[in-house]
């Protein structure tokens, strides 16, 4: 349960955001955005400051509670020193597991699912088979509402070549195969022949299978025998967590300017803000997560959408 948030109000949260920042940049490593965030990190764990018109918004992290405490206590302490002359409190939240953690409130989640274009007969079909023949799997498709968001996204690029990388029985990939401009192709990327053949009928039946250009191989050979010109218009990874960082840099010099690469699962059920979390996977989305944000090849934003949306832009 390694995070916690405070909210401390005051009319001054740049003045103070500053002062900590500074000041313990002394003994900590400490750093300052362009645009006014600030970030601490001692030996236990850091904090991220973020100002607002009327408070500091401070959130701590760390590995385990006892670091947590720790990391607070500094925060705190300096931060009531600093702002005597104007009483600020600091009130810490009881600290939050990660794997607790949504992008949005369930209640929200299923009006957003009820409040898009719904999905047509072939793939609410699509979905209940999959169900049926995948069991415990079937968690693994994008629900309808980011179906929809792809298939926007792809007639939003025109795109006459497209990349998929984790089909699963193909869902996703009959919403990109729509989306797609007249004569464009998706090049769909899985290992398993078994998941994917339970797409291939609905594919048919969508009139769309012949643009579908399946390839059974690890994605990452895939990617990389593919020509070096950017030529992609749009890609979507949603596959073994641990290569998304290999994934994202096979795709992006391959991406014409103002093409996107979509990375579905980026929150990790709220894992990748949670350092306790510490497999491979965990690892890879939060070094990938920052890496993209401060990627100068592409402009990013990160969405509240199901499990995180990150859409980014070749510049
Ligand atoms: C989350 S599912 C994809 C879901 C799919 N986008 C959908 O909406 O139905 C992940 C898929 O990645 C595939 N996968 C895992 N490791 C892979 C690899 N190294 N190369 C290609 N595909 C891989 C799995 O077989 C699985 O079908």
């Amino acid at each position: 349960m390694p995070i916690s948030i405070a909210h401390v109000a005051t009319t001054r949260p740049e003045r103070y955001l500053k002062q900590l920042v500074s000041h313990l940049g002394h003994k900590a490593t400490t750093s300052l955005t362009p645009d006014g965030r600030g970030t601490v990190t001692v030996a236990s764990g850091s904090c991220t400051l973020r100002p607002t018109p009327d408070e500091l918004v401070l959130t701590a992290t760390a590995v385990d509670a006892e670091s947590l405490a720790r990391v607070e206590d500094v925060i705190a302490r300096h931060l009531v020193r600093f702002g005597t002359q104007d009483e600020l409190v600091v009130e810490w939240t009881a600290p939050l597991d990660g794997g607790d953690l949504e992008p949005t409130a369930p209640v929200v989640g299923e009006y957003l699912l009820s409040h898009h274009t719904p999905a047509d007969d072939i793939l609410s079909e699509l979905a209940a088979a999959t169900r049926e023949a995948t069991s415990g799997a079937a968690h693994m498709q994008v629900a309808s509402d980011e179906g929809a968001l792809l298939s926007m996204l792809t007639r939003l690029t025109g795109a006459r070549l497209a990349v998929e990388v984790g089909v699963f029985t193909g869902y996703s990939t009959l919403c990109i195969a729509r989306g797609l401009a007249a004569g464009g192709r998706v090049l769909a990327c899985d290992v398993s022949e078994e998941w994917t053949a339970i797409g291939a009928p609905y594919w048919e039946r969508a009139g769309v299978a012949d643009r579908i250009d399946l390839r059974i191989a690890p994605a990452l050979e895939t990617l990389r025998a593919l020509d070096a010109e950017p030529v992609i218009d749009i890609a979507f990874i949603d596959a073994d967590k641990a290569n998304y960082p290999a994934y994202y840099e096979e795709i992006v010099p391959r991406l014409r300017p103002g093409g996107l690469v979509v990375l579905d699962n980026v929150f990790l059920g709220g894992r990748v803000l949670d350092p306790a979390y510490q497999q491979e996977h965990h690892l890879a989305m939060r070094r990938l997560n920052d890496l993209v944000a401060a990627d100068e090849r592409v402009d990013a934003v990160m969405l509240p959408v199901r499990d995180g949306v990150t859409i980014a832009q070749r510049r």
